[in-house]
């Protein structure tokens, strides 16, 4: 009776060496996108393609349509394709190249019961054909993760979005999870703080700088079920009736970073930058807070962007560029960019961990 028990039990195959004809897990990992190459015609298409999306500019179709394809396209065309040059690399732009390099690091994290595929919001590689790459091998689920790390409408609300027109249209619908945000992540806090550290050894700064991407306030305020953003603290803290909240998710990114850097809250300041048109958008801007940290006199200042995991327009050019000449010209002496997660080991890490732990198949 022992002997057969035995038997049997030696028969099984144990799960760690247990090896799976096809992978069951596919990843869907989601980037804005950046246009084809720095030229004025595929910026221009960039734009048209990006700021047509009613998650991004919010207004009525035929209005969106008439200011972007007669107003911001033609005219912000030519002057961001001038931008885009100078990020530009041999290998094409930051985004793209880490975003490929991540996609392939995380896959061989995963292993083989995992396919790792990506996708840009707008223009190569298209979502369409990141989720085709997966349907093709008949996955048992999806899992959804855009790359952003608090959840903004018109980023990771239109990500899912965009995926749900797509799969509405399968036959079999699998099942599919939405990451919606990390900003809490413990990792994806110590891999910003360990690449601000590094900064933090070489000089002593005297102030530190989170500056995010902004939003029109709209947004904001479209999305408060509670009807208090944007009103006195409303944004101070995260709780549960906020938790949604972009700007609120921002300043708990923040609060969290200056505690692993171990920063009190008079040397740092949060602000926003990047704004389009002339409606509010959310504050307090990055410009108007760099001309005040320089009028008091801040000499060193250590500037983070914890809304993107990769290098981009937005950090290398604006932050790392723009806002370092800005910061000189109103008297200050060193403003320094802390680079993004771009193909760190423990953002890697932290990726490999937002999957195991959202992967209700595992
Ligand atoms: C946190 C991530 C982002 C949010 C939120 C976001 C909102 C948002 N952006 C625009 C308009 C533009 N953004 C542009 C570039 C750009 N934006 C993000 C991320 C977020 N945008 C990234 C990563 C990039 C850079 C891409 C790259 O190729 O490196 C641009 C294009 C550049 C330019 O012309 O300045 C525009 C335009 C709006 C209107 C908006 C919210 C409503
Ligand atoms: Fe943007
Ligand atoms: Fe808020």
């Amino acid at each position: 009776m022992l002997a057969s028990t035995s038997a049997i039990q030696t028969e099984q195959p144990s799960k760690k060496n247990f090896t799976p004809a096809r992978p069951r897990t596919g990843v869907l990992l989601v980037n804005l996108g950046t246009p084809d190459s720095p030229s004025v015609p595929d910026v221009r298409k960039y734009l048209r393609e990006f700021l047509m999306d009613g998650r991004v500019i919010d207004i009525p179709f035929i209005s969106r349509f008439f200011l972007v394809n007669f107003i911001i396209a033609p005219f912000r065309a030519p002057k961001s394709a001038e931008v885009y040059r100078k990020l530009w690399t041999d290998k094409g732009s930051p985004l793209k190249i880490y975003g490929y390099e991540v996609a392939s690091l995380l896959q061989q994290a995963l292993g083989e019961e995992y396919l790792v595929s990506l996708g840009m919001r707008y223009q190569s590689p298209s979502i369409e054909s990141a989720l085709q790459e997966l349907k093709d091998k008949g996955l048992d689920n999806i899992i959804v993760v855009p790359l952003f790390p608090q959840y903004a409408s018109a980023t990771t609300g239109s990500v899912h979005d965009k995926v749900m027109e797509i799969v509405r249209t399968w036959q079999i619908i699998p099942q599919i999870n939405f990451i919606n945000s990390f900003l809490q992540h413990p990792k994806f806090i110590e891999t910003f703080a360990l690449l601000g550290k590094k900064y933090i050894a070489e000089h002593p700064f005297d102030h530190y700088i989170f500056t995010y991407h902004g939003l029109p306030e709209r947004q904001i305020r479209k999305g408060d079920a509670t009807n208090t953003c944007l009103q006195g603290n409303c944004c101070g803290s995260l709780h549960a009736l906020n938790q949604h909240c972009y700007r609120a998710q921002c300043f708990e990114t923040s609060r969290l970073l200056a505690a692993a850097l171990g920063i009190t809250p008079d040397k740092y300041t949060v602000s926003f930058q990047s704004r389009l048109g002339k409606d509010p958008w959310i504050k307090p801007y990055t410009d108007d807070m760099i001309s005040e940290l320089a009028a008091k006199g801040v000499k060193r200042v250590l500037a983070f962007s914890p809304s993107f995991v990769s290098d981009c327009l937005e950090t290398t050019i604006e932050v790392g560029e723009e806002y370092k000449e800005l910061f000189e010209k109103k008297g200050g002496k060193h403003w320094q960019l802390v680079e993004s997660l771009n193909n760190h080991p423990l953002w890697i890490e932290t990726l490999t961990d937002i999957v195991h732990r959202n992967n209700v198949k595992a």
